[in-house]
């Protein structure tokens, strides 16, 4: 059924993501030094590197999540550096953190429907069901009830029904089950076919490999070392320890 779920409406918009210098600090603490990178439209680039690195922290810089930023972050031709949160989001950008954010005590379809709008376009009930079957037979179970595989597909689903294209993925396949990272495998194969925009963190490099465009390594809050396709990850083990 994945064939059903049409373009998003968002694709007429030119989402490029330009990040020079991006800087970031929690309270005294300097943590990004010098974040440079680039997305094209339509491209799956991953950030990889060692725990601490300082990939989450881009995200969320990228975000306006972080109190203290400095560099420039142009998405969709727009500087971001000084925007906040909302005014990102409503770029098209969906963000779904590693701990995923979601509401214990809301049920599977308020937690679904929370988050407004961005823009027409968004993902349907019936194209989230089509994607994540799974959602459909728990949509009254709470929040607590659901795997570290349901939250994830609910966290992804809130962001695709927003309207969102262009998607901040912060370790989506971490702690879950074989069969639950190739689930999510499959709609992120299937969203990038559809145009989506994707900047995914990631530790599992088999994954990272079989979807991602180019690969970034983030170390001490720099970019160290770039890298294109599936091969081209396995020039980077050296940085990753592995
Ligand atoms: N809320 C915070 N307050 C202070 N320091 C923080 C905070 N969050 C992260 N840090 C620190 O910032 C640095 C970068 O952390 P970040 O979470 O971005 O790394 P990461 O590459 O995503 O690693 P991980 O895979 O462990 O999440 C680390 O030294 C971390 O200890």
């Amino acid at each position: 059924m994945l064939d059903a779920i049409p373009k998003t409406a968002g694709s007429s918009t030119d989402i490029e993501i330009a990040v020079n210098g991006l800087q970031a600090w929690y309270g005294e603490s300097h943590v990004l030094h010098d974040i440079g990178f680039d997305v094209k439209k339509g491209e799956v680039v991953t950030l990889l590197g060692r725990n601490g690195a300082g990939k989450t922290t881009t995200l969320r810089a990228l975000m306006g999540l972080v109190n203290r930023r400095d560099g420039s972050a142009v998405i969709c031709g727009e500087q971001t550096i000084k925007y906040p949160s909302r005014r990102i989001a409503r770029l098209g950008i969906g963000y779904v953190p590693e701990e995923r954010g979601i509401f214990s005590e809301l049920s599977v379809e308020e937690n679904l429907m929370l988050p407004p709008k961005l823009r027409d376009g968004g993902f349907s009930r019936e194209e989230i069901f089509d994607l994540f079957p799974n959602l459909k037979s728990r949509l009254h179970s709470q929040g607590t009830k659901l795997s570290g595989g349901e939250q994830q597909m609910l966290a992804m689903a809130r962001v695709l029904r927003t309207g969102a294209d262009c998607l901040f993925l912060d370790e989506p396949t971490e702690g879950l089950a074989p069969v639950i990272v190739q689930q999510i495998e499959r709609v992120l194969q299937m969203l990038k076919a559809r145009g989506f925009t994707i900047i995914l963190v990631e530790q599992n490099l088999r994954f990272a490999a079989s979807l991602a465009d180019r690969h970034y390594v983030v170390e001490q809050g720099r970019i160290v070392a770039q890298a294109s396709g599936a091969d081209g990850i396995d020039s980077l083990t050296r940085y990753l320890g592995v």
